[in-house]
């Protein structure tokens, strides 16, 4: 049975609209981001990290990610500061990705689209539970690390990979655990920021992102081990899981701030 979204033509992101209806929303992402428009903001904070390896549980493929999961029951791996008020629990990360270096970003950066985009998933414990977060304009935060294809890849993004032989199917989980993801941090701290949605169904508009400005460098290999996994279950037809992103939405308006000159 056909999903009842995803990336194709016929369920694909043109369409998303038709069975969420937030998808249509005025602060929608991914967005497109031009250096000349941002604005530099000098009371933006540095944001700050602390995660507990202890907390990363599984790793899994539903079809449409590669989507590592954390304990997030109490206050255990968190992020702050940079533009948020108060502690966000880190819940899951995930990745959207090309069938090629070209292209698999979601968010563009100067008309760059990286090979892929890494979303580090945090929410605001203030409203109880995810859920209640993300009906929240405040309810999530989500920290994008851009991709790009190069010769000194980061060791760090490894060991994700490395787990790739174990979820080759949708439907395929394995444990993963003592990750403490912050390794996948590039060394500046520079970041982009603006309010948006989920960039998947059903689109809501609960995310302060914060985009780093540096990407961090994987393998042709990395790259290659990633868009081996399959969206379709085990024991059917393989059907190369490429292509999960969602491409730039409209501004309305909106201003991206950065915390760098
Ligand atoms: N690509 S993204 O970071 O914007 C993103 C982050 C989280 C999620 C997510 O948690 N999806 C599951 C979910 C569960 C219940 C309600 C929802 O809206 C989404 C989806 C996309
Ligand atoms: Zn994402």
């Amino acid at each position: 049975a056909q999903s009842p979204w995803g990336y194709d033509s016929d369920n694909g992101p043109a369409r998303w609209h038709e069975n969420y209806p937030l998808a249509k929303g005025d602060k929608q992402s991914p967005i497109e981001i031009n250096s000349n428009e941002v604005r530099h903001d000098a009371s933006l904070a540095p944001w700050h990290a602390s995660y507990d390896p202890g907390a990363a549980k599984t790793i899994l493929n539903n079809g449409r990610t590669c989507r590592v999961v954390f304990d997030d029951t109490f206050d255990r791996s968190v992020l702050r500061g940079g533009p948020l008020s108060g502690a966000y629990r880190l819940r899951q990360l995930h990745l959207h990705w090309g069938s090629s270096d070209d292209h698999g970003s979601e968010h563009v950066i100067d008309g760059v689209k990286y090979a892929a985009e890494l979303h580090m998933v945090h929410w605001n414990p203030k409203h109880g539970n995810f859920a209640g977060a993300l009906k929240q304009p405040d309810g999530v935060a989500v920290v994008g690390i851009f991709l790009k294809v190069g010769t000194t890849p980061k060791p760090e993004i490894k060991r994700i990979l490395e787990e790739i032989d174990n979820i080759k199917t949708k439907g395929k989980e394995a444990p993963f655990q003592h990750f403490d993801p912050s390794i996948l941090f590039p060394k500046s701290r520079d970041y982009w920021t603006y309010h948006g949605s989920f960039t998947t169904p059903p689109c809501e508009e609960c995310i302060t992102w914060i985009l780093l400005r540096e990407p961090i460098e994987v393998s042709p290999d990395q790259m290659a081990k990633l868009r081996s996994l399959s969206k379709n279950p085990e024991n059917e037809p393989a059907i190369p899981l490429v292509d999960n992103w969602r491409p730039p939405q409209p501004m309305k308006g909106r201003v991206v701030r950065a915390s760098f000159k």
